[in-house]
């Protein structure tokens, strides 16, 4: 029998190939998001931390079937969620900080929040087709943010390093008042107060939101010098040059390009000669090829709001000049970008 020599195009095609693992892990990353989801809604990790340690005690507390919850404390060991030596399991550390109710550091509203988009997610190729996107829950409107404040508010753990490290950059010590634009979960409002003593500060925003706000302002017994104000009062309501420091915190991109801008001048107008800006976002980098966690967020605003998007630090830089803020210096604290500004 002859031999056949292999057709070199088609053994190619097959060998001399990209691994498909990042594909794979792309394609399956809506498991591994249901599986966190079904943990925290069955407060599995919660259940650990009060002694509920074997599956069988787990599936009590939890009212689950013991086969099937097995399997998924497998997945989750999987996941580095979870460790076990023999039957008994534990929390990993960030399981521990960020998973436990009543811990500091709990952000499972937050992570539950955003799966509710799972079904405006399923949706995605029939909006791309056609562009309509029916928005359920407008996060550019206050209705929208109101109808979850949990997305906007449960975010003080994630924030709060960022925040506490920007405080720290601005220098000299601060007098006078801070301005937090959109407090959302406290974090920038707090963190300032606590690094500048000398402060007082305004932190706004809706009423549905600040609620949230005040727990957090109480936690660290900050309620006279940390106060609250409702967006129904107009920011042109407010005097001119009366702040030292104006904070616009994850804001930008859910109020899109003309609304930022026009943000950003009332800032300055609310600035003392000499003040400062603070502003943190979510930012693509200028080519818009990344980071990919910017990008998708961009599509996430783009499903979920008539006007939001994201910005580069171009854009930003070139909105803070025109407006006639000066020094403008990006910090890289965390993992997030930040600008800070001078009036
Ligand atoms: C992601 S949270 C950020 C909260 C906080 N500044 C921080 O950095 O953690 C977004 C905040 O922006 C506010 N916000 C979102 N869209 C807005 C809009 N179109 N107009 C005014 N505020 C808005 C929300 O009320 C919320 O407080």
């Amino acid at each position: 029998m002859a031999i056949q020599t292999p057709n070199q195009e088609l053994l190619a095609a097959y060998l001399q190939i990209p691994i498909a693992a990042p594909l794979l892990d792309i394609n399956f990353g809506f498991a591994r998001a249901r599986v966190l989801d079904t943990a925290i809604e069955l407060r599995l990790f919660t259940h650990i931390a009060a002694g509920a340690q074997t599956c069988s005690a787990l599936a009590n507390a939890a009212d689950c079937n013991v086969q099937a919850l097995q399997i998924l404390l497998e997945a989750l060991l999987g996941l580095e969620l979870l460790q076990r030596k023999r039957d008994t399991y534990s929390l990993t550390a960030l399981a521990a900080t960020y998973l436990v109710e009543g811990q500091p550091g709990y952000i499972g509203t937050h992570l539950r929040a955003v799966i509710e988009q799972w079904d405006t997610w399923g949706n995605l190729t029939q909006i791309i087709r056609t562009g309509d996107r029916q928005i359920k829950r407008d996060w550019s409107s206050p209705e929208g943010r109101a109808s979850d404040p949990g997305m906007f508010t449960h975010l003080f753990p994630l924030v709060f390093p960022a925040a506490w490290q920007a405080a720290s950059q601005v220098e000299p010590a601060l007098q006078g008042r801070v301005l937090d634009i959109s407090a959302g979960s406290g974090a920038w409002s707090i963190a300032t107060a606590l690094r500048h003593p000398q402060v007082e500060v305004i932190a706004r925003d809706e009423p549905a939101l600040l609620e949230d706000v005040y727990k957090q302002v109480t936690r660290f017994g900050l309620e006279e010098r940390v106060l609250l104000q409702s967006t129904q009062v107009e920011l042109r309501a407010l005097p001119s040059e009366s702040f030292s420091l104006v904070i616009v915190g994850h804001v930008c991109r859910f109020k899109g390009a003309r609304k930022s801008q026009a943000l950003l001048r009332e800032c300055y107008r609310l600035l003392q000669p000499g003040g400062k800006l603070i502003l943190a976002d979510v930012m693509p980098n200028d080519e818009r090829t990344g980071p990919s966690a910017a990008l998708m967020i961009g599509l996430s605003l783009f499903l979920n709001s008539q006007e939001g998007g994201v910005f580069t630090g171009t854009q930003y830089h070139t909105w803070l000049r025109a407006t006639g803020f000066e020094q403008i210096k990006e910090l890289r604290l965390g993992p997030l970008p930040l600008l800070l500004a001078s009036r």
